[in-house]
């Protein structure tokens, strides 16, 4: 199989121009698949500048209907919790944009009759087996991806497509999450980064050397595209 291409950067003016840019990204790619008669299936990320761009989307600019929506990691407390990423995503644009529920899978919650790596496993085995279209990533300060974390074995696992997590450094402690070979099934992989906070993270991911282990980050891309949406404080360091 050909080498990923490089990963990109595009770099915004602030974190409104970051969310309105992905936005609009996101509505143009969402209706080309449309264009060329299939549903394109995107997974979402949480976290804060995740949400900005959602309460963007223009209902529009695609048919957000016939999309299915799929998780990157999810928190694992009770259903409607506010940590949870589907909750966030619901209240940002899958309700406004009268999305159905049967297009959103999200992953199990806390009070699920399963234990954590049942229900991850089930997650795992419910995922489509063609690429997703785009998988959008938020990046924490330490340099994780959904919920993979710097020094955390599941950084590394390569058989699951979907683990659980104990003790996360970022509460909620309890999570689950796609692991690198079901999240890089993609043909696009978006980063989604603003704040300075993150600059170091970022200089990290995009550098020439440095390990999984310390920025985890650095193991997803996309078959087809690597793009790394930032603003200017974000690509501060690079
Ligand atoms: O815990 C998480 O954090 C990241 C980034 O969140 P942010 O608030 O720092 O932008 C997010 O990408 C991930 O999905 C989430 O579970």
């Amino acid at each position: 199989m050909p080498d990923a291409p490089a990963a990109r950067t595009l770099v915004h003016t602030g974190a409104d121009a970051l969310a309105a840019a992905v936005a609009a990204a996101l509505a143009e790619r969402v209706a080309a698949v449309q264009a060329e008669g299939r549903t394109p299936h995107v997974v979402l990320t949480g976290g804060t500048i995740a949400i900005a761009i959602y309460e963007r989307l223009d209902a529009e600019a695609a048919d957000w209907s016939d999309v299915v929506y799929w998780f990157g990691d999810e928190r694992f407390v009770p259903e409607g919790h506010e940590d949870r990423n589907d909750r966030q995503a619901r209240d940002s644009f899958l309700d406004r944009l009268s999305v159905p529920a049967s297009q959103v899978h999200s992953m199990p919650a806390h009070g699920c009759s399963t234990s954590m790596a049942e229900a991850a496993d089930g997650y795992g085995a419910s995922l489509p087996d063609e690429p997703f279209d785009v998988v959008l990533l938020g990046v924490g300060p330490d340099g994780h991806v959904a919920s993979l974390f710097p020094g955390f074995a599941q950084v590394h696992e390569q058989e699951r497509r979907c683990v659980e997590v104990f003790d996360s450094p970022k509460p909620p402690p309890e999570r689950t999450s796609l692991t690198f070979p079901a999240l890089n099934h993609t043909r696009a992989t978006w980063f989604l980064v603003s704040g300075d906070g993150k600059a170091d993270a970022v200089a990290r991911a995009l550098a020439a050397d440095g390990s999984l282990e310390e920025t985890p980050a650095r193991g997803a891309h996309g078959r087809d595209e690597t793009l790394w949406f930032l603003d200017e404080d974000a690509a501060g360091r690079l």
